[in-house]
């Protein structure tokens, strides 16, 4: 399961991504915000990374601005693995390499056609499961 949030600024690209999970069958739980007027992302963040700490293998997806705002809210999550990704090489190396569970968006700084790429890349990767990578990763969550 893919859980979204955002605040205000990431509210018209997080429309855009429910719209083409829901053209693809993608399962997802939408933690608002719902429309424009004006929020605080560490509530939205907060939201998704407690469903993602309590759901084994869920996804989370967060949307701010920047997404720097509400990456930084989502890593003091402990078991959090948040990761601001605005290219495709990096929403699989976060998979691959640290095992993100977090993908973190500027709805300011992406537009809708390389942001769904973006989505698209992170939810459909996994970790590589190398003893290298997870001893690193292991070492974050110590
Ligand atoms: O936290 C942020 C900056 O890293 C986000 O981009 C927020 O969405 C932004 O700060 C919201 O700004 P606003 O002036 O309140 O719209």
């Amino acid at each position: 399961m893919i859980a979204i949030g955002c605040d205000h600024g990431g509210y018209a690209l997080k429309q855009e991504i429910i719209k083409d999970f829901d053209e693809k069958g993608i399962s997802y739980i939408d933690f608002g915000t719902h429309d424009e007027a004006s929020v605080d992302y560490p509530d939205y963040a907060k939201q998704v990374c407690h469903y993602v700490l309590e759901h084994e293998k869920a996804q989370g997806i967060l949307i701010c601005g920047t997404g720097i705002g509400i990456s930084i809210a989502a890593n003091r999550h402990v078991g959090i693995r948040a990761a601001l990704c605005h290219d495709c090489f990096s929403a699989e190396a976060t998979k691959l390499h640290n095992d993100a569970n977090v993908l973190c968006l500027g709805g300011r700084v992406v537009g809708p056609g390389l942001a769904l790429k973006i989505v698209d890349t992170f939810i459909h990767t996994d970790f590589s499961n190398e003893e290298r990578h997870r001893r690193r990763v292991e070492k974050i969550e110590d």
